[in-house]
This record gives C-alpha cells, structure tokens and sequence, in this order.
C-alpha cells in the first residue's frame, strides 16, 4: 500500500498553485519536489507550490509564530525560492479558511517577505496589504527581438522591472526571459512587466516571471505596475495625501491595486480552490532518486 499525500489545486486570476498543507513541516520538499510537483506533464502542474506550514514548525518562520500561524513556504515553479507571492497569499488564506484555520475577516500569514494581514471578504474577494514599494534608481533596459524599452526598478519584496510598451504583442511569445541591460542589474533575477494603458488608472500587463515563465497573473508584479504607472502619471499619494486606485488586468482576470499616503499597498481579487487529492509518496522520491 503506497503512502498518500494530501494537495490541493488553486488560483488566483490563473496564477495557479500546487497547495501542499504540512502543519508539522514533516515533507522533505527540496527544489527537485517542487518542480516536478508544478510540472505540467509528468507532476500535478502549477506555476508555483504553496508549501502550507506551522510558522513554529519552520526555520525560517520560527521568528514570526507570534504573530502568524501560519508560514506560506512559496516556491516557484523551477522550484526556487522567492521572497513574496502576492496571488499566492491570497490563494493561500483562502486555503486556510476552506480547513477551517480562519474565518472571514482579517488573517495574519507569514511570508518570507514578513508578516502580510488579508481580508477574506464576503463577497468572495481577498486583499492583502502587501507592504510598501522600494523603487531604486538605476537605469535599465529590456528587450524582446529588435525592440527595446526602458524599464523601472520596482521592488515589492521581490524584484520587478516594468517596461511600458506600445501593444502587449511587442512581448512577444515570452518563452524565454527578456534579456536586459545592463547584464549585471538583477544578480538574483527579476520579474519583467510589459504594461500598455486602457483608460484612466487602468492598465493592462503581461508578465515573465523569474523561475515559473510566463503567467496568467502575478500579484506582485501588478502591484509593481501600479506604482511605476502612479509615478509615470505623475501621481504619489505620499505627497497629495490621497490613495490612489489602479485596476491592473491581467491574462488571468482583473486585479485592484490601491496605494495609500503612508505608502502601503493593498491588493484585491479573487482566489479559488479548484480541486483536492493525493499523490503517491513514491512517486515524488522516484523523481528525486
Ligand atoms: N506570482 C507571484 C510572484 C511569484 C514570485 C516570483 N516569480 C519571483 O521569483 O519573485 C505573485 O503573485 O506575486
């Protein structure tokens, strides 16, 4: 009889991920587990894992038990570790509530990025505050073929490179990340946005995400967007005294980006639980062996 291990299939405007719930941090999950588990053929399929642990319970998040439960593990796709996943928190706050550790309302979840508190609304929408923008100087430059773009440092906990762009096309197929200029700019990689407007306050991206390709959504990238749009438009909340709103679409759906005068920044839109099973133990260690 092969041992069973419980997941989870979720996601946030189709950024989607592998939920693995582990409260004792019991599963040896190295990079190797977590990308064959994203694996689209030959593992479940996702574009990041969501490892679901006891902050108590993991190394990393010991420090943070006090304040969270709970400690969102995140792992891209390739199975590499990045400091925050916006669309991912949501998905898993809402995984949480779905096994009975939190109710509507707010959540306190520890992240790599620190301690992020969501809402679980009754509507069925979930928004994080997702801390505040760093956006370092420095000139850089994107390209994708013979086009070129210059592009601004975001850093949303992870870092992000928002290029705006005349038709989201000009991205073309993004199998490969865009090279960028100079070489040496993110020596830990980046997230690259490609951004074209739709109306006031409103704008639409696609994006190649470090260690995961291109996704339907990524929830920190939009957030990047947003701030990199606010101060493009010539907007700064910091100094009107005034939040200011974004809608950011995305492949995947639509998200809500709201940066407040202290700088911080809340995130809202949806996340789904789409599907619950097992997976074979053996299977996993056959992959690492
Ligand atoms: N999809 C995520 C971001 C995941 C991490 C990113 N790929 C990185 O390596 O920084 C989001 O919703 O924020």
């Amino acid at each position: 009889m092969s041992t069973r291990i419980a997941f989870l299939k979720g996601h946030g405007t189709e950024n989607d991920f592998v939920i693995v719930p582990d409260p004792e941090n019991a599963l040896d999950l190295p990079p190797a587990a977590a990308a064959a588990l994203c694996d689209r053929r030959a593992g479940i399929g996702g574009d990041g894992l969501l490892h679901v642990v006891r902050s108590a319970a993991h190394p990393e998040a010991a420090h943070m038990a006090a304040e969270a439960e709970w400690f969102m593990d995140y792992r891209n796709g390739d199975g590499s570790v990045a400091e925050m996943c916006g669309n991912g928190v949501r998905v898993f706050a809402r995984y949480l509530q779905r096994a009975g550790h939190a109710v509507e309302g707010d959540l306190a979840v520890a992240t790599r990025g620190g301690v992020k508190t969501v809402h679980l609304a009754k509507n069925g929408d979930v928004t994080v505050g997702m801390g505040r923008a760093l956006l370092p100087e420095g000139d850089v430059e994107v390209s994708v073929g013979e086009r070129s773009w210059p592009a601004r440092n975001v850093n949303m906990g992870n870092p992000h490179a928002v290029a705006f762009v005349a038709d989201l096309d000009h991205a073309g197929d993004l199998y490969t990340a865009p090279p960028f200029r100079p070489a040496t700019a993110y020596p830990d990689g980046v997230n690259v946005e490609f951004v074209v407007d739709r109306g006031p306050r409103h704008v639409a991206m696609r994006v190649h995400e470090r260690g995961s390709g291109e996704t339907r959504s990524c929830g920190t990238g939009a957030c990047a967007v947003a701030v990199a749009t606010a101060r493009r438009d010539g907007v700064d909340p910091a100094v009107t005294g005034t939040p200011v709103t974004y809608t950011v679409d995305v492949p995947g759906g639509t998200l809500v980006i709201t940066e407040h005068p202290d700088g911080e920044i809340e995130m809202t839109g949806p996340a789904v639980i789409v599907a619950e099973g097992e997976f074979d133990a053996e299977w996993l260690e056959g992959v690492l062996s």
